[in-house]
């Protein structure tokens, strides 16, 4: 069989007599010899036997569990093909979700035309490399190579003169931006904790189970938190601290999540525990912090629920900071335990400076960041504008944000504890207007009263930050229906290995092309 596409989950896609399999571990142009497992109405699944045909692109996957953990899905694709493969998920899922035209002057190699968006049929004809599009995008990139050399918006940045040509034309969706070394990005680990054979291990879940495989390294984590994780299973072993167990509910240490400060070299201990009471308590942090001299925070969540969702609702310092903090750029950050903080650090940088290009801010505008974490966006923007306003949900994040905002001594930030579809429709109840309004949700993408709120206020900017392709191609379609014009995305590879991108939009308000 020949691999003709690529699916969300990273499955090289093939056809039979027209019927669709999904194949783990082939990739396009390959072919394969495979064994059917399982058959639904529309496709199915088969098992990759040998690869008869190898991709020029296929690399050996250089982590030791790289097939039974499934925490990375694209590890043997080299890294050029892949930052290809997700630029060309997010180019489908805006034509197949959002029904966008996107501009085809950028196309890359039609080798990568053929991704599967999650959520659609086999309805959605696959974009094969022989295909009538793919093959005008060719032509289109031959034709028109001087299109685009650099990833900047061909809009003027500050909001005047701006080029509306290529918005004719459809979306630009430029290549994406890539790491230079994609390894041992992630600053923060989180590791199930359970038991397996009698002992304590950590680790990942083998696939489609709970079952805790023992890890010792993660080639995508930093050594730092390797470091962190492997102590912390050291320690709770020598204390006969429970580890615990899923299915009967009982046992003490559920997850330990490790954050290191890449700018700082500040680490935070978290142990999640099924209960508050530790036992060795003092033994255990006076060990940790002899373990890993790093730790700046060490603390305690309990979450007695019987739940997927690691946190409960309660945090306790054991010892040190509630906080650990970290730099992005020349601004400060305090971390604490349930915060959200991107986890590519490097990248985070490369996505902030783009929403903030996008912004377009002359120094004067009001800006509103809703879903604004701990305040990163905000601040970022804050040296470049008027005002803005920060919107979150989760309180600790706000007192984040609060915090950091004093932190680095910028004064021109308001930040309101709450969801963005209710805080944001209330300010403007009350007068507040925008210049700008940034998104930056969560996988589920905006809520919908909050999209019909940024359309009442009509702001000329709206910068979508997304970490899912597929609702902001929804998102951007509501938009768009609402009288904006999608003048760019970028994809910024966030999470090297894995079928995540991360995108930048920028939309512009239709009657003013600005
Ligand atoms: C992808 S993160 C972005 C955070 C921040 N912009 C950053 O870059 O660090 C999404 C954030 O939205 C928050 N969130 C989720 N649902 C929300 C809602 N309905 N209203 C406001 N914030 C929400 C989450 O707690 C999380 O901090």
């Amino acid at each position: 069989m020949d691999i003709v596409g690529i699916g969300h989950e990273g499955e090289g896609v093939g056809r039979v007599n027209g019927f669709t399999l999904f194949v783990q571990g082939a990739l396009p142009s390959e072919r394969v010899r495979v064994k059917v497992v399982k058959v639904k109405k529309q496709y199915g699944y088969a098992k990759l036997l040998e690869v008869l045909r190898p991709s020029p692109d296929r690399v050996s996957p250089p982590c030791s569990i790289y097939k039974q953990c499934g925490g990375c899905q694209l590890q043997h694709l080299s890294y050029e093909a892949q930052l290809k493969v997700k630029r060309q998920m997010v180019v489908d899922n805006l034509e197949r979700i959002g029904k966008l035209t996107v501009a085809s002057a950028v196309a890359e190699s039609g080798e990568y035309g053929a991704s599967v968006v999650p959520g659609t049929d086999a309805n959605n004809v696959l974009k094969l490399p022989g295909d009538s599009r793919v093959q005008a995008d060719l032509a289109a990139e031959r034709n028109e190579g001087s299109v685009s050399e650099s990833n900047s918006v061909p809009y003027s940045v500050g909001g005047s003169s701006a080029d509306t040509s290529s918005m004719d034309q459809g979306i630009v969706v430029y290549p994406t931006l890539g790491m230079s070394d994609p390894w041992r990005y992630r600053n923060k680990a989180q590791v199930p904790i359970g038991m397996e054979e009698g002992g304590l291990v950590g680790g990942f879940y083998a696939q489609s189970s709970h079952r805790i495989i023992d890890m010792e390294a993660c080639l995508i984590q930093h050594e730092q938190n390797d470091a962190v994780v492997a102590a912390v299973k050291r320690i709770a072993r020598e204390l006969n601290i429970r580890p615990y167990n899923e299915e009967t509910g009982r046992g003490l240490l559920r997850h330990v999540m490790a954050r290191h400060g890449l700018n700082t070299g500040e680490i935070m201990v978290v142990l999640v525990t099924n209960g508050e009471q530790i036992p060795h308590c003092d033994e255990l942090v006076g060990l940790i912090r002899r373990d890993v001299p790093a730790v700046r925070s060490i603390c305690q969540n309990i979450n007695i629920r019987t739940t997927n969702v690691i946190f409960g609702d309660t945090t306790k310092v054991l010892w040190g900071e509630e906080v650990i903090y970290d730099t992005i750029g020349d601004t400060r950050f305090a971390i604490s335990a349930r915060s959200f903080y991107q986890v590519n650090p490097v990248q985070t940088e490369v996505l902030y400076s783009k929403a903030l290009e996008y912004a377009g801010l002359t120094g004067g505008e009001t800006v509103i960041d809703a879903y604004c974490g701990i305040g990163t966006i905000s601040l970022f923007l804050a040296r470049h504008a008027g005002e803005v306003y920060g919107v979150e949900i989760v309180e600790e994040a706000i007192d984040d944000a609060r915090r950091n905002a004093e932190l680095n001594g910028i004064r021109n930030v308001q930040f309101e504890a709450g969801p963005a579809e209710e805080v944001i429709p209330a300010w403007h109840r009350a007068g507040v207007r925008a210049d700008v309004i940034v998104v930056d949700p969560p996988r589920k993408g905006c809520d919908a009263t909050l999209l019909e709120t940024i359309l009442a206020m009509r702001p000329e900017r709206v910068v979508y930050v997304s970490c899912n392709p597929s609702t902001l191609a929804r998102d951007l379609r509501i938009l768009e229906d609402g009288g904006y014009s999608t003048a760019a995305v970028q994809p910024v590879d966030m999470f090297p290995h894995t079928t995540h991108v991360e995108n930048v939009a920028l939309l512009v308000r239709s009657d003013t092309g600005s």
